[in-house]
């Protein structure tokens, strides 16, 4: 991936954890409780309501099918001994009946059931998402889209596809009852047949799970690197490398289809193998009835019965396609268990003590996996005061915004506001002291008054927006503040106004990373302006001379680690400093 598009992902995951963060402080659900990790197990009991119906009509479907040979054979029996077969012909006939209705309520519940099942793990995959933003980076936007959809989809069969199996495995098993109560003999030759019926049937769930699985992760991989494309679709086009970028969305296409390939060559195998297993184990039953019938020991009847129990039971036709629908069901629920089972951000219980707004570092480290993105990181920012976080590309200053609101937390070292650590207050105190505006923000809610203020009432709205230079733009949308959010055209300037008024409204701290880069330069001196007015400690990530000049302390960091603080005036003696604002 070139350079361009890393950056242009990480902005995107950062919107993503910022419009996340905004939506956990919109919602005031509580965070952090632990939860059992998901497990297919967990999703049929999630389907619990449900599945007695689907299991009383496959039951009750399945004891039919038994049935039915014996009240055929009956009649065949009835017929041949020049009796009256009606009442075993109309049981036979009803019996069927009695199927057919069977398998109407069964595919009608299982599909409620399914419905109901992926609703509910969408809803938990996003609840659980937007809740985990520290998390959420480590998925790939298009993955996460492919799992809420088509995984939760497939997963949803969990709780219809168990219950399936276990009624698809009550033919064979009756059968061999049946054939127990007929002679054992012709259990026995059934018994046979039914083991190599069942080593078929295992083998082939091993190697369809498998095929799922990667189908499945092949799938996300490729909605990955479409999203990204779609992300930078401008920057590909300018840079006319649209062949070699379907290219790369593409890359991942010869495996899905070979996964796929996958899929149905050992379905293929399954049907040869069964076409093998099934009919031995019915010619091993008709031989062993042949004799019965010689000896006098079986009726014609039960000799037709025993052919149709001994071919009901080594069948493989239904039964492959339940252990297909169980085996994607399963790959589709340990994908989905991923993004489960993240661990929500967890809030702590305290309140916040009075005080000016005064946020400190102390040795604060910060990695993402083997990587050290800040490296015992120490200043203060005096209650009240604005520092300026300079430094080059890559240096860590969007990291360090993140963490100073809570977007992130430190593996080691602490972040405290007025003497509290972050993590041990209180969400509603913590997101109502702080927050972060950014220079792509990512806007959430129903209209425009709900992105500039979330929960907030219009005068308040309305004060933020006149603040930040939003309110002209406001009022000449059609419906002004109440203009739903997907209808209100901006550039990247007045999404950045958008994003400032939301972030306005926290009390102590605001963190501006970059966040008045697409504005005019008098645009930006006046919301700066603006906010010194208010009192609230500002943290300001930029690359401009002038702001960092006006702020009372500057933090300079270079690859991770604090190169220096102090004010600008003493700092810009050095050219490397220098350097920094050089663009
Ligand atoms: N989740 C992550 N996993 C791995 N590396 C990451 C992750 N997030 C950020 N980085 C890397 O950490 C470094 C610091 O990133 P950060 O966004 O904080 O830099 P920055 O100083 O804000 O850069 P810029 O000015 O270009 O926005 C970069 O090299 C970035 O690629």
């Amino acid at each position: 991936m070139s350079g361009a598009a890393a950056r242009e992902r990480s902005r995107t995951m950062t919107d993503a954890a910022t419009g996340a963060a905004t939506t956990a402080a919109i919602q005031a659900a509580s965070g952090g409780a632990a939860e059992r990790p998901l497990t297919f197990g967990a999703v049929v009991r999630q389907s619990r309501a449900r599945l007695p119906l689907i299991g009383a009509a496959s039951l009750l479907g399945s004891l039919g099918t038994l049935a039915l040979p014996l009240a055929l054979a009956a009649a065949v029996d009835a017929i041949a001994a020049g009796g009256d077969a009606r009442i075993p012909v109309a049981i036979a006939a009803g019996l069927v009946l009695l199927g057919v209705a069977c398998d109407l309520v069964e595919s009608t519940a299982a599909t409620t059931c399914t419905a109901d099942a992926a609703a509910r793990l969408r809803t938990g995959m996003v609840r659980r998402l937007l809740g985990a933003p520290h998390r959420i980076g480590r998925f790939d936007t298009g993955d996460l889209v492919a799992r809420i959809s088509a995984g939760a989809a497939d997963a949803a069969h969990a709780g219809p596809s168990a219950v399936g199996a276990v009624a698809a495995a009550l033919p064979p098993l009756g059968s061999l009852v049946v054939l127990i109560w007929l002679d054992w003999r012709l259990a026995a030759a059934f018994a046979v047949g039914l083991t190599l019926v069942a080593l078929v049937l295992r083998l082939f769930a091993k190697q369809t799970a498998t095929a799922a699985l990667h189908y499945q992760a092949a799938q996300g991989d490729m909605a990955a690197r479409l999203t990204e494309a779609l992300d930078g679709a401008r920057t590909i086009a300018a840079a006319g490398t649209l062949g070699a970028e379907t290219r790369r969305v593409l890359t991942g296409l010869p495996a899905l289809a070979e996964h796929g390939r996958a899929t149905w060559r050992a379905l293929a195998a399954a049907g040869a193998r069964a076409a093998v297993a099934g009919p031995l184990a019915t010619i091993g039953v008709l031989v062993v009835a042949g004799f019965l019938v010689a000896g006098g020991r079986l009726s014609t009847g039960e000799l037709l019965a025993a052919a149709q129990y001994a071919m009901m039971g080594a069948g493989l036709g239904s039964l492959t396609g339940i252990v297909a629908a169980v085996a994607r069901s399963r790959a589709a629920v340990a994908r989905i268990a991923e993004v489960h089972d993240l661990s929500a951000m967890s809030y702590g219980t305290d309140a916040l003590p009075d005080g000016p707004g005064s946020l400190a570092f102390r040795e604060v480290t910060v990695r993402a996996g083997d990587r050290v993105l800040l490296q015992d990181i120490t200043f203060t920012v005096p209650g009240g005061a604005t520092a300026a976080v300079v430094g080059k590309a890559g240096s860590g200053k969007s990291t360090l915004a993140e963490t100073a609101v809570r977007l992130r937390d430190p593996d080691s070292g602490e972040v405290a506001l007025d003497g509290s650590p972050l993590p041990a207050l209180a969400r509603s105190d913590l997101r109502t002291a702080v927050s972060l505006a950014t220079a792509r923000p990512a806007l959430a809610g129903a209209t425009l008054a709900d992105a500039m203020g979330p929960g907030r009432p219009r005068d308040e709205v309305r004060a933020a927006a006149e603040a930040v230079g939003a309110h002209d733009f406001a009022t000449r949308l059609p419906a002004a503040y109440d203009t739903p959010l997907p209808e209100v055209p901006m550039s990247g300037g007045e999404a950045q106004r958008i994003g400032l008024a939301r972030a306005w409204h926290a009390d102590r701290l605001l963190v501006l990373d970059d966040a008045t880069s697409s504005l005019d330069l008098l645009s930006a001196d006046r919301i700066e302006e603006a906010l010194a007015a208010t009192g609230r400690t500002r943290l300001v990530v930029t690359y401009d001379a002038a702001l960092a000049a006006r702020a009372d302390l500057v933090v300079w960091l270079a690859d991770g680690r604090v190169r220096a603080t102090g004010p600008h005036d003493v700092l810009w003696s050095n050219p490397e400093y220098r350097a920094v604002f050089a663009r």
